[in-house]
């Protein structure tokens, strides 16, 4: 494809020269560009593209996006905003692949990685070839790739999707985050279904109020479509439960579908009952009854495993093979899985990095436990610092045992962490700080009784630890199975 033909679907641009070459790859880092890239300039938060435009030449870039004034000598299309400009030239250039394939988006604060897991796993029992983007890895047809974000960047998400397209994929499901849609990265994407799970707090570093948290999650139904100009249907699933659901609904010109417990709507669950088993509930959607019976654990999975059946029903698949499906999975992976070395008590490791995750997996911890509950907790460094106290309040009041520890303290000083954690524990509650996460796991290993419940929150399927600008490898599961298996041998 060549510049021309690449630039003509802006709205509106400059040319610095004429020459027309032919454009083979785009990207927006310099280290990334090959012989004949069309190299674009992003004013970063860390560092600005633009000062990479000579690298990118050198390395054979023959064009350039850019919104600052250049002195290069391959041509440069100016324009107001490149990362605007970055999602439509990718969408063309990729030949619009979210057009050929049905899209599915789960946005909301808990449960996008969950409950794009359910659904994937229901379409794919109903014989669909399914593409998957999120958190833990991307999956294109067979082939599973690392992810570095939750929602990629516009040229990694086209460019992802054009894969799934030549590779017969009919389904892609994603996670989509809030900074990706305030951030513009799935601009462009022809969603048809999208879902809401939740909304509560996170990422205000970001977003700075809730006001803006709310509006950002909600840009993914504002851009769902008008079910009336397309051919094919466009949906929005939302949670009847959630009070941000009637801002999404008055934000979508889509057709609406409502899941939920509390209030009436399309799909709902009663009788729901919680065991350390499973759980089981009774639904009704649209009017068809059946019982169903989870092996994951907890009110919340309940949520998510209604959004995946409103999404898989409206997407055309029958209640009972989507219920089938449901029944089988185990859970994903870091998500309220359990360490068993044949202990005597129970260690649960789950990705609660939220105040409302935490207290959800400690309230439903607090279901079936018959002796006392440890938490040990940490949050990460360089986000939201507000959620720190709350998080260390709801371990102490919901934990008999509270270990404050690191996550991913990235560039910030970990103790620091901890003690900003520190301001929110209740008095009477009995707590130890330990910053190094390996001895806080084993303190509290070392100290459970029998049926005691360990819950180790915040790092889920993580196998790393970001400390300073090092990433060392980290998996809470690897290191809690190993403190079991060393308190056995010393108890011999
Ligand atoms: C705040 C944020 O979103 N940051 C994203 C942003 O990084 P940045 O603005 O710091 O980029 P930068 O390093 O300043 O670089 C600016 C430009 O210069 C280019 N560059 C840079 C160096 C160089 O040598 N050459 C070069 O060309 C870069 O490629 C880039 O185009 O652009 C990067 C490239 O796309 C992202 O990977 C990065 O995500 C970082 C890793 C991140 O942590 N993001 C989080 C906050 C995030 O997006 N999270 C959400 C949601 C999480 C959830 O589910 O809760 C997500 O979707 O992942
Ligand atoms: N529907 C839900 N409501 C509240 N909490 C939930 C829900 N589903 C999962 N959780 C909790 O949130 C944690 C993260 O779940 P999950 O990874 O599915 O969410 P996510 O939205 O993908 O998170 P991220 O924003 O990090 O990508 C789980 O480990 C669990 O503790
Ligand atoms: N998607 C979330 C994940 C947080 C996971 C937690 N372990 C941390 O590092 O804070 C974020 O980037 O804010
Ligand atoms: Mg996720």
């Amino acid at each position: 494809m060549t510049l021309n033909e690449l630039v003509c679907c802006l709205q509106q641009f400059s040319k610095s020269n004429s020459s027309n070459p032919v454009i083979n790859t785009i990207e927006m880092d310099s280290r990334q560009v090959k012989d004949g890239s069309l190299f674009i300039c992003i004013e970063g938060y860390t560092v600005d593209g633009h000062d990479f435009a000579h690298q990118a030449i050198e390395k054979g870039a023959v064009a350039i996006l850019a919104e600052k004034q250049l002195d290069v000598d391959v041509p440069v299309v100016y324009v107001k905003d490149t990362k605007r400009a970055m999602a439509v030239i990718s969408n063309v250039f990729y030949d619009h692949p979210t057009t050929k394939l049905s899209l599915i988006g789960v946005t909301g604060t808990n449960g996008k990685t969950t409950t794009t897991h359910l659904i994937d796993k229901i379409l794919m029992d109903a014989r669909v070839k399914t593409g998957l983007i999120g958190t833990m890895y991307m999956k294109i047809a067979n082939e599973k790739v690392e992810a570095k974000n939750t929602t990629p960047e516009s040229i990694s998400l086209q460019q992802s999707f054009r894969k799934m397209v030549d590779q017969g994929v009919e389904t892609a499901i994603m996670e989509v985050s809030s900074h990706a849609l305030h951030l513009g990265r799935v601009r462009g994407c022809d969603f048809n279904i999208a879902v809401f799970t939740n909304l509560s707090q996170d990422h205000l570093d970001y977003h700075e109020t809730m006001d803006a948290y709310r509006h950002a999650k909600g840009l993914l139904f504002a851009q769902l479509g008008n079910t009336y100009c397309h051919k094919q249907r466009k949906i929005a699933v939302l949670n009847v439960d959630d009070p941000a659901s009637k801002e999404y609904e008055k934000m979508t010109a889509a057709q609406i579908v409502t899941y939920g417990i509390e209030h009436e709507c399309d799909v709902i669950a009663k009788n729901i009952k919680i065991t350390a088993q499973g759980t089981y509930f009774e639904v009704e959607a649209f009017g068809e009854k059946q019982s169903v019976q989870l092996k994951m654990i907890g009110k919340f999975s309940v949520y998510n495993a209604l959004a995946a059946m409103a999404t898989c029903l409206v997407d055309g698949l029958p209640l009972d093979d989507i219920i089938k499906s449901l029944q089988t999975v185990d859970g994903v992976s870091g998500r309220f899985e359990l360490v068993d070395e044949g202990q005597p008590f129970t260690v649960i490791v789950d990705y609660a990095h939220t105040p409302d995750s935490l207290e959800n997996v400690l309230l439903t911890v607090r279901e079936f436990v018959q002796g006392e509950v440890y938490v040990v907790v940490g949050c990460g460094g360089d986000r939201d610092k507000t959620k720190r106290p709350i998080m260390a309040k709801i371990a102490s009041e919901l934990g008999d045992h509270v270990i404050l520890t690191s996550d991913n303290p990235r560039s910030e000083e970990p103790l620091q962490i901890i003690k900003d954690m520190e301001e929110g524990l209740t008095e009477e509650c009995s707590h130890i700080s330990i910053v190094d996460r390996k001895k806080a796991i084993t303190h509290a290993v070392e100290r459970a009784n029998d049926n005691d419940v360990i819950v180790i929150a915040g790092k889920g399927h993580e196998t790393y630890q970001i400390i300073g600008g090092e990433t060392i490898f980290f998996d809470d599961r690897l290191v809690a199975s190993e403190a079991i298996k060393e308190r056995g041998s010393n108890e011999l």
